[in-house]
């Protein structure tokens, strides 16, 4: 009875044991260098990829999001690290921290999510910002705004500069997005005149990679889940409105690099290779090598014709500009979708660590066994 007792205890530390977390390892940074970073959805699409980032480089991280779009898991493998903090919060209602520079990320990007609460999405822009640039304020921090290739609205002028004021409907299912972000801008603008705060903006142009959600409702998810599952792909109207695409890890480098810098206007982020939305479906078809067929649905109102990024200030200002290919992200993207539609229980994960990030910049690392390579 003692031996068996015994073995019941052995096994219970066995299953503690293999329950431990482990981190990837992060680099050491002194006080001096360390930040404290606030990095608002940080647990959505674009803000998980960053937090894994800043984290690798050394700095405290602390994450404000309500769930909307975000979710925990894009950012679990950090929860319980000395660095790493999560803050069920929605910036709506004010936020006191004391930090040195705000990514303010928070917001739902996809259209059907925008869409989906108008008033939500004009709330987190306006008041959200409002919030985030008062505690630039009284902390004085750097804030850096995620804005939006949207702000052109449907473009007349190809590809698209910064200097472009836009062409965009005041009044239309759009612009509880696009209206909300550009006053953000102007607020952002208005607190460095009046405030003397750090800003940044950056506008983001279609951006697309691992950890979007198979809800997103955006083009890329869409059609590599219909492709996968040999499902119709739904292009919207004609098909010949174009868009460009940027894979996630070169929007992560832009951003970090745009903070650091001394540069306060907008700038672009984005990659200028353009395709028309049903050349883009093809591509992904054939990638895939899927028998999904084509199918054509009514077009969206004020759907956008035409968007390139112009990215000259960027390569000019922070010597950036994307690395990664269309075949290369559409590659990893793809993977992990086809990860994601073999989960069938929540004990089988599709967690996904971007794996070239821990052997870069010299770091050393420890993997956590649930991270699968893609
Ligand atoms: O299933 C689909 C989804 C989308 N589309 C089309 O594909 C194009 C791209 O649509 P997405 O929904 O991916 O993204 P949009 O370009 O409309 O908006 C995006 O712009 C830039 C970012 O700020 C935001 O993430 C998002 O608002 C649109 O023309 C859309 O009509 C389809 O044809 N089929």
């Amino acid at each position: 009875q003692q031996e068996e007792r015994i073995q019941a205890l052995e096994k219970r530390i066995k299953d503690l044991e293999d329950r431990q977390q482990t981190f990837p390892e992060v680099k050491y940074l002194t006080y001096k260098d360390r930040k404290r970073i606030l990095v608002t959805g940080g647990a959505g699409f674009v803000g998980s990829h960053l937090v894994d980032r800043l984290m690798l480089e050394g700095h405290e991280v602390i994450v404000a999001d309500n769930f909307f779009t975000g979710r925990k898991r894009n950012i679990e493998h950090w929860i319980g690290h000395e660095n790493f903090e999560l803050v069920h919060h929605d910036i709506v209602t004010p936020l006191f921290l004391e930090v040195d520079q705000i990514y303010h990320l928070a917001s739902p990007a996809s259209p059907p999510h925008y869409m989906y609460n108008p008033v939500k999405t004009i709330k987190v822009n306006s008041i959200g910002t409002i919030n985030m640039l008062g505690l630039a304020r009284r902390v004085r921090a750097r804030l850096l705004f995620s804005s939006t290739s949207e702000v052109y609205g449907d473009p007349e002028v190809h590809p698209q500069t910064e200097s472009y004021f836009g062409n965009v409907n005041p009044f239309g299912p759009r612009s509880c997005y696009d209206e909300s972000k550009r006053v953000a801008e102007a607020m952002c603008y208005a607190y460095a005149q009046q405030e003397g705060i750090s800003i940044r903006i950056a506008r983001i142009f279609n951006t697309y990679g691992p950890r979007m959600h198979m809800n997103d409702g955006r083009v890329v998810s869409n059609f590599v889940l219909q492709a996968l599952q040999n499902e119709p792909i739904t292009i919207y109207g004609n098909g010949q409105q174009t868009r460009s695409f940027q894979y996630v890890s070169d929007l992560v480098d832009g951003l970090i690099a745009l903070m650091n810098s001394n540069y306060s206007k907008p700038m672009n982020l984005g990659n200028p290779d353009e395709y028309t939305i049903e050349q883009f479906a093809t591509k992904i078809k054939d990638i895939i090598g899927s028998k999904a067929t084509l199918e054509y649905k009514d077009a969206l109102v004020d759907d956008p014709k035409q968007r390139r990024p112009d990215i000259t200030l960027a390569k000019t200002w922070l010597n950036w500009s994307p690395k990664v290919t269309i075949a290369e992200g559409l590659n990893k993207t793809i993977e992990y979708f086809r990860n994601e539609l073999l989960v069938h229980h929540h004990s089988e994960r599709n967690l996904f660590f971007p794996k070239e990030w821990l052997h870069s910049s010299g770091i050393k690392t420890t993997i956590p066994k649930d991270h699968k390579e893609l």
